[in-house]
């Protein structure tokens, strides 16, 4: 059996669940899905603050999931937060999350949308298209304008407004394909996949199956240059244990 650990960066144990069981549901039978969440930090991640806050707690977990000998790591929060600092860390495949659906996107449309959460992190999801080489297949960005818990109240609420702004998508921007941003949503694609007669795209699930895929073609991280392991150096304070 081969273990992927599946980061969620904000410390809420719900959205944890949700994201484990999105990753369960799609994994091989001889994958194992270890779900985790840093013991401290920020309980859902809504901006440059939140992120870089959260951006420790997924190194101090990819430094525990090597040592549980895991082969290879998922981002699970929409911004990918600490995604080149954690690929220095580690020796498997890493993958975040917006990264995975934005590629799945591009391998079924020609254009995609985003649904994502709260309108200030629209901005770090335009800076991820840029990163990634994908602002030209993204047609548009929409926010539902409620934060990232909501989806984790249980009122439903924050998912009836997910599938209504998938609809309006659907119906103006273009695009072929939806991508889902955020990792509280992983359980609402299928669903709306079936509902709307278009890809909607998760990706917890997308950067699951790319970990498996990557790990099948013996492809880790490159240890080759710029994310080769850190350069050895005394750490103090909290930070020691990332030694
Ligand atoms: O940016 C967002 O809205 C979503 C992002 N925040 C979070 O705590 N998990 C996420 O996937």
């Amino acid at each position: 059996k081969r273990i992927i650990q599946v980061i969620n960066p904000n410390t809420s144990r719900a959205m944890t669940a949700t994201i484990g069981a999105a990753a369960r549901a799609v994994a091989a039978a001889d994958t194992e899905i270890l779900a985790v969440c840093p013991g401290q930090g920020v309980p859902s991640i809504e901006g440059h603050f939140d992120e870089a806050i959260a951006a420790i707690g997924v190194l101090e977990q990819v430094k525990a999931g090597r040592a549980q000998g895991v082969c290879g790591h998922v981002i699970a929060c929409f911004g990918d937060p600490g995604l080149l600092a954690a690929r220095e860390l580690a020796q498997g495949p890493v993958v975040g999350i917006a990264e995975a659906a934005m590629h799945m996107a591009t391998l079924v449309a020609t254009r995609f949308s985003i649904v994502t959460t709260l309108p200030r992190t629209l901005i770090i999801a335009r800076h991820l298209l840029q990163q990634y080489g994908f602002e030209h297949h993204c047609a548009a960005l929409h926010a539902i304008d409620l934060p990232v818990l909501a989806l984790e109240d249980g009122s439903g609420l924050a998912q009836e407004k997910v599938r209504q702004r998938c609809i309006q998508a659907m119906r103006e921007d273009g695009s072929g394909a939806i991508v889902l941003g955020c990792g509280g949503m992983a359980d609402l694609a299928q669903d709306l996949t079936r509902e709307l007669g278009l890809p909607v795209i998760d990706g917890v699930t997308a950067a699951v199956k790319m970990v498996e895929s990557l790990v099948a073609l013996g492809l880790g991280t490159s240890k080759h240059g710029d994310l080769a392991f850190p350069l050895k150096k005394n750490l103090s304070g909290q930070f020691e244990s990332l030694s």
